[in-house]
């Protein structure tokens, strides 16, 4: 095939697979969506709405529901004549409340505010800096901007666990209209992943900002089989997938996350298998191809997560390489610990007291990339750890690091666990 030969291709419409990709239906989040619609719909009266906090785990659609929903609201609003403004930050990087205010102030301000999938106010006035101003001032301006942008105000603050307990703004917002008086209704959707930080809000804010709160729960394979193939119908070129190849990334997904996001991720990356692979020009994506795309996001994933280690971090983690490849795991931390000085040594590294070292095996296990197995049988109570990711992703990632391990390769292979 011609290097840019359009013929025989697996996507017709690739973007559609992606992540940023807005279906026009949620499919599977009716009630999760239909709570949300009775919380926000005083809005189209005129009245204060409720604050919704949305949480559950990563990719289980709280952001696509909440995009989905203000799209409906916004056409509702328009056909009984009112004026609705929606500003949405993305609070990751953000760690504090008042960076929260200054970007959700330059949010409007800035010409660039409709690059955000929701944002609809544009005001014209000078951003404000970043650093400088009492927060109570910034907040006042944040409340006047609001009464510029001429309507009632809906705010999306999401991935909001990220401000931690600095989250004065969260207790301020919902209590503006009284505290400063301005004549706007106001709306706030806090949507985060991160369950400890709904465990940890200040029964002050979990009053206001959680009037009403939705979990959402992982999909199980079911569901997953019907977002797929919904995505994948406009997605893929006709007859270009096997049987099987649907429920396989819908069971893999809903087995380790039940995210919708790692499921269309393993179909897109098996579609790019099969659209780049030898095909005798009938490219067709087969359960193979998933199982190739699993192993490759594992890969993927254990390369990330080496960027975010430290030296004793990989060190950890080759340790625990080299157990696995002489079919030594899953091993005690006293054995890890003894392994891992023999080769911090070799790699010309001082090792770590074995406290140290343990932290690394829990930022490991945290990460997913080890696992960690109590063991409870004979005298005492241990903790073993093994890989959580193939050997093979894991010595990849680390050749990034480490000059040759074509000896744990080779261990490996013996020991028939490559
Ligand atoms: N019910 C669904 N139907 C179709 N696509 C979905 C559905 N749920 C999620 N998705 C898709 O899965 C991906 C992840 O969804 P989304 O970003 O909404 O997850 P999230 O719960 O907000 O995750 P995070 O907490 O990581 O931000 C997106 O591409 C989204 O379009």
């Amino acid at each position: 095939m011609a290097r840019f030969d359009l013929d025989n291709l697996v996507f017709a419409n690739k973007d559609v697979l992606r992540e940023d990709w807005q279906p026009d239906n949620l499919a599977e989040r009716d009630a999760e969506m239909d709570t949300c619609a009775s919380a926000l719909r005083p809005l189209l009266r005129g009245n204060q709405p409720d604050n919704l906090f949305l949480y559950g785990l990563t990719g289980v659609g709280k952001t696509a529901a909440t995009h989905a929903l203000i799209t409906e609201l916004l056409d509702a609003a328009a056909d009984v004549e009112r004026h609705l403004e929606v500003v949405e930050l993305n609070c990751t990087g953000i760690t504090s409340s008042y960076q929260v205010a200054v970007n959700l102030v330059n949010e409007m301000r800035t010409g660039d505010a409709h690059s955000h999938a929701l944002t609809t106010v544009s005001l014209e006035k000078d951003p404000l800096p970043e650093t400088g101003h009492p927060q109570k001032r910034v907040f006042r301006e944040l409340l006047k901007d609001f009464e510029s942008a001429g309507g009632d105000v809906i705010v999306v603050l999401d991935e909001i666990d990220t401000i931690g307990s600095d989250d004065d703004i969260l207790y301020e917002l919902p209590r503006a209209r009284k505290t400063y008086d301005i004549d706007v209704n106001l709306g706030l959707i806090g949507i985060s992943n991160d369950f400890k930080f709904r465990e940890n809000l200040s029964p002050k804010v979990k009053d206001s900002l959680c009037e009403k709160e939705v979990h959402f729960q992982p999909y199980d394979a079911e569901q997953l089989v019907r977002i797929l193939e919904k995505r994948a119908d406009r997605a893929l070129a006709e007859g270009v997938l096997a049987e099987g190849v649907v429920p396989l990334c819908a069971a893999m997904a809903a087995q380790d996350s039940g995210s919708a996001r790692q499921a269309l991720r393993l179909l897109r990356i098996a579609g790019d298998f099969a659209e780049n692979g030898p095909s005798d020009g009938d490219p067709r994506i087969t359960e193979e191809h998933v199982r190739r795309a699993e192993e490759e996001i594992q890969r993927q994933q254990v390369v990330e997560g080496m960027e975010e280690l430290t030296r004793h971090g990989k060190l950890v983690l080759l340790t625990v390489a080299h157990l696995e490849a002489e079919g030594e795991t899953p091993e005690r931390t006293k054995v890890i610990h003894q392994r891992y000085r023999q080769v911090s040594k070799r790699e010309g590294s001082d090792p770590l007291k074995r406290r140290a070292m343990h932290d690394h095996l829990t930022d490991l296990t945290l990460q997913g990339v080890l696992t960690k197995i109590d063991d409870t049988s004979g005298r005492g109570n241990y903790n073993q750890y093994e890989l959580d990711v193939e050997l093979d992703s894991a010595i990849d990632a680390l050749e990034v690091e480490f000059d040759d391990l074509t000896a744990v390769r080779e261990t490996a292979h013996r020991n028939h666990v490559l």
